[in-house]
């Protein structure tokens, strides 16, 4: 079998630069072959013209938003790909796929794990949400939408610093929002493409990276997406984990966009790394707590409304 073919998702509210971004991966010299699969929100697919030929195939999907209604576009789009493989006219290293401004990465995401063609031959690598500078403020206080593009992140491009300025509150609202992905500042699609790919989102590692915001606002907006982190210091039972982790699930699934921990498990030498979007979650046994390395549990939370308390008491009674 071969190795599954790495998918990246670009992310991002109207006009944060993801074709921008695009067509710099495309021109950049990464050694891939790189396929591209674009949503144009029922319009005539402009950006295909913007992109040029360097894409091994373009795809467009023009039948609405990928998110919604159209999940299984995306689903045929992506055989219709490994069938192009599988006849020889087709050869690509890896996929990126463009999402619209409008489009809510969950579905998106879960197309790679629910087919089982798909889940075997692609391996979602990451999704890598832009957020436009100058406009993101008004937009995550308008859109629940644009606060779930960023709560999906492995990876978050800051666009059009250049005319916006630092933007250091900004960045601060999207640690708030998502304290897993590190924020880049990117200027017109200027970007080092290995921050892009092999970001290894969806694999379990222990590249659990946390920022810790300076400050916190003093309101805090109700029914918003933002992360919690639980640190816990003292070794967990296994099964104790997945009775908490069941039980949060049965309730509030459909509140946890994306969760991922590195677990001091109780009488076990290895760490144990998780990982989840909202109903699907996985964990592994990982490598050896090195000596001297504290045996301590790090999660994170990613979601609308999290019951911050509940997941607070429920960790904190083991300690
Ligand atoms: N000044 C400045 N302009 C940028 C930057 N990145 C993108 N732009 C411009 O912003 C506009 C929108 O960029 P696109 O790449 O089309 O954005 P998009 O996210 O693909 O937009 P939609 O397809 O509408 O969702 C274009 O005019 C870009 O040239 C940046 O970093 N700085």
């Amino acid at each position: 079998m071969d190795k599954p073919l790495p998918a990246t998702i670009l992310t991002g509210f109207f006009g944060a630069g993801k074709t921008t971004l695009l067509r710099h991966i495309l021109q950049a010299e990464h050694g891939e072959k790189i396929a591209v699969i674009e949503n144009e929100f029922g319009e005539v697919p402009i950006d295909n013209s913007l992109l040029g030929d360097r894409a091994t195939r373009i795809t467009t999907l023009s039948n609405g938003c990928i998110c919604c209604s159209s999940a299984n576009e995306l689903a045929d789009a992506l055989l219709d790909l490994l069938e192009g493989i599988d006849r020889g006219d087709l050869d690509f290293t890896r996929l990126v796929i463009e999402c619209t401004g409008m489009a809510d990465p969950g579905p998106v995401i879960q197309t790679f794990f629910s087919h089982p063609a798909i889940s075997e031959r692609f391996l979602l690598d990451g999704v890598i949400t832009l957020v436009d500078a100058v406009h993101a403020d008004g937009q995550l206080n308008e859109f629940a939408l644009a606060q779930a593009q960023v709560g999906f992140a492995d990876r978050i491009l800051l666009t059009k610093t250049d005319i916006a300025g630092e933007s250091g509150a900004l960045v601060e609202r999207l640690q708030h929002i998502n304290a897993r992905a590190p924020v880049y500042r990117v200027v017109n699609g200027e970007v080092d493409i290995s921050l892009l790919f092999n970001v290894e989102g969806f694999i379990l590692n222990d590249r659990l990276t946390v920022a810790r915001p300076r400050f916190r606002p003093l309101i805090e907006p109700q029914n918003t997406i933002r992360s919690i982190v639980v640190n816990l210091a003292k070794p967990l039972e296994l099964q104790t984990v997945s009775d908490v982790m069941e039980r949060l699930l049965a309730t509030y699934a459909d509140n946890l966009l994306r969760y991922k921990g590195i677990l001091a498990i109780d009488g076990d030498s290895r760490r144990l790394l998780f990982q989840g979007v909202q109903r699907l979650y996985n964990a592994d046994w990982d490598r050896d707590w090195r000596d001297g390395e504290p045996r301590a549990s790090v999660l994170v939370f990613i979601g609308v409304s999290l019951p911050e308390q509940e997941i607070r008491d429920a960790f904190a009674a083991f300690e």
